[in-house]
């Protein structure tokens, strides 16, 4: 079992040397570190523009053993480099999906896409790490769930992969198995449901507690925000009115069982004081319900901050009528919290994504095969909920958010990749196209297009929610750990199983956890002066006006001490949350720029020696 540790710099994580005992019963596999077993080992991307969460240039990029070594012009490189021209084409982090069930045990039944057919299907589309769940039945252990979810994706994942923990029940027994996690399995973030009632859902006491915890450990309390019991009294309500077809899925959980829901974790997390996280936000009244707490809260002095994530469900379609008259197709859009009969709800979304209401887009992806999807014929409530998602999420909000305008290029990268790696704590290993993180690139070309269809998609499952869905933008080279996989828009025959590896998340997320290390401030006149000299030291953070998008982060950040990135424009930097479209064609109005901000920055290695990054 390989695991990508970091532990030198994570002093949380204090006894991760040794092998937990749990670990030492699993066969070893033998793999191969991932940079050699390409043939390429030198690759440079020339000609594109490079787009990060704060801006966007033309840069050329060079790689070697699956990290990006110089971001710049006129390189000097050694021989035996391949090259990709990559002229109008954006160059972009790869993306991260923080929310997957693959190979997922759920309302007795198993999702279709595994851990091969999951991931691989991710990097089809251009994403390169997911963060997956490993949900454990009520009562079982913590520690046990994680063991065999590490053991179900090692061998199959053909990207990286993180794990989040679900708490399904509550004893001092799970408080000490979360600290465990957090402190020998690279765990950061445990997610738990209000909804799933007699299945996996916790009473508010409960959550009072896990959120305590996770305050105590420094990790990102997820919450799946929906009212368990009015679900279940509604269902019993719906099905003994003869209502048993799927849409009673959506009438007994309307949105505001789910506003109440959203309300009521973000009141819990201020009580706490714990940084909040609420998974797949699928309606305009949760929405607002948390963007409201979002910024309500960033008025306060204590700044809780609280993180949204939408899904590519919720932006790319609705529960539409016309689509869910047979029973299969409706069947098929059933997830929960539901898609809304409200045609406005992706529109929305997505602006709220534009405000930096909401930070991240998942998928969710928890697929079902129609034959499985049988199962709730006669009793909607049977249907097991999922749809797709992790394969089309990067064309999805291309298309839905920036080719219709609503996003840039740069919110584009920050909501589906840079963000999930700042909350969960691995930027700017992942996120970022700059020296030093992980050769994790795509290579979008915004001038083709691709029907979305099940006949081609390369997940397992047999619908597809967005099937006819014409994109704009394609994901022509996608490049894991330096290794292409995509090449003119085809999954390379090389892409292997086991290929990837699991991605330790540490606690003390700076962007959740900013007291966790001391910020100095600095007068703004000396401020770009100081970014250029101090930068080596720098890790990111939100600054002062905590409410904005953690896409605010200053592009220092995705250089690693060292390296010549550090003053690749010969410039001083922008102040954070600027983002530069010079050379871009996209204008966003003044009130998306971050501007004014009073700066302030974090070092790494503060007075008393606690370090808050990976390098
Ligand atoms: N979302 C869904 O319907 N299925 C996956 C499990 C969950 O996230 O609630
Ligand atoms: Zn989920």
């Amino acid at each position: 079992m390989k695991a990508i540790l970091n532990m030198e710099n994570n002093t949380n994580n204090t006894s991760a040397s040794t092998v937990p005992s749990e670990m030492k019963g699993l066969a070893p596999t033998k793999k191969l570190p991932f940079h050699l077993q390409s043939s390429h080992t030198r690759l440079l991307i020339k000609n594109g523009t490079v787009v990060n969460a704060d801006k966007m240039e033309e840069m050329d990029v060079y790689i070697e053993d699956g990290i990006i070594k110089q971001v710049g012009k006129n390189m000097i490189l050694p021989g035996g480099t391949r090259t990709i021209d990559a002229k109008s084409m954006y160059v972009m982090p790869g993306g991260i999906d923080p929310h997957t069930h693959l190979e997922f045990e759920f309302m007795g039944d198993k999702s279709a896409d595994d851990f091969y057919t999951g991931t691989k299907a991710a990097v089809a589309g251009g994403t390169t790490m997911i963060i997956d769940f490993a949900i454990p039945q009520k009562d079982e252990s913590l520690i046990q769930a994680y063991m065999k979810y590490r053991k179900l994706a090692d061998t199959k994942v053909c990207c990286d992969y993180g794990l989040h923990i679900g708490i399904t029940s509550w004893s001092d027994n799970v408080k000490n198995e979360m600290s465990d996690l957090c402190k020998m399995y690279g765990i950061n973030s445990f997610k738990f449901f209000l909804a799933y009632k007699d299945m996996f859902m916790i009473n508010d006491e409960e959550m009072y507690h896990c959120l305590e915890t996770c305050k105590e450990l420094g990790a990102i309390a997820m919450v799946h925000a929906e009212n368990g019991t009015l679900i279940k009294e509604n269902t019993k309500k719906l099905l003994k009115e003869g209502i048993t077809g799927p849409e009673g899925h959506e009438k007994s959980r309307p949105e505001e069982v789910e506003a109440e829901a959203v309300f009521r974790a973000c009141v819990f997390a201020n009580q706490v004081k714990c940084p909040l996280y609420i998974v797949h936000v699928m309606s305009r009244s949760a929405g607002s319900v948390l963007a409201n707490k979002r910024r309500e809260n960033m008025q306060q002095d204590s700044k809780i901050p609280i993180f949204g994530e939408t899904l590519a469900a919720a932006l790319g379609t609705y529960w539409k009528p016309h689509i869910c008259i047979s029973y299969s197709d409706a069947a098929a859009h059933v997830l929960g919290p539901p898609l809304r009969p409200d045609p406005s709800t992706p529109i929305e979304l997505m602006k709220l994504l534009g405000t930096g209401d909401l930070q991240v887009v998942g998928s969710d992806n928890c697929t079902f095969n129609v034959k499985q999807k049988a199962a709730g014929i006669g009793d909607f409530s049977k249907i097991p909920n999922g749809v797709n998602g992790v394969e089309d999420r990067m064309s999805i909000v291309w298309e839905k958010g920036v080719s219709s305008g609503i996003l840039d290029p740069t919110q584009f990268v920050a909501v589906t990749s840079t963000n999930v790696a700042k909350i969960f704590n691995i930027y700017p290993k992942k996120g970022c196209v700059g020296v030093g993180s992980d050769a994790d690139i795509i290579i979008w070309d915004p001038k083709k297009t691709r029907k979305i269809s099940t006949k081609t998609h390369h997940q397992a499952v047999d619908y597809n929610i967005f099937e006819g869905t014409l994109c704009h933008g394609v994901a022509e080279y996608v490049i894991v750990k330096g290794r292409i996989c995509v090449e003119e828009g085809e999954v390379k025959p090389t892409l292997s199983r086991g290929q990837g590896e699991y991605v330790q998340t540490p606690v003390f997320p700076p962007i959740a956890y900013p007291e966790a290390a001391p910020v100095i401030e600095i007068p703004k006149n000396l401020e770009d002066d100081l970014f250029l000299n101090v930068e080596d030291d720098v890790n990111y953070e939100l600054g002062d006006n905590a409410g904005d998008s953690p896409s605010s982060g200053r592009s220092s950040v995705c250089s690693i001490p060292g390296s010549p990135a550090n003053h690749r424009s010969g410039r001083a930097l922008r102040r954070e949350g600027q983002r530069d479209l010079h050379s871009s064609s996209f204008s966003v109005s003044s009130d998306q720029l971050d501007e004014g901000k009073k700066p302030s920055i974090r070092v790494s290695e503060p007075p008393g020696g606690r370090s808050t990054g990976f390098w």
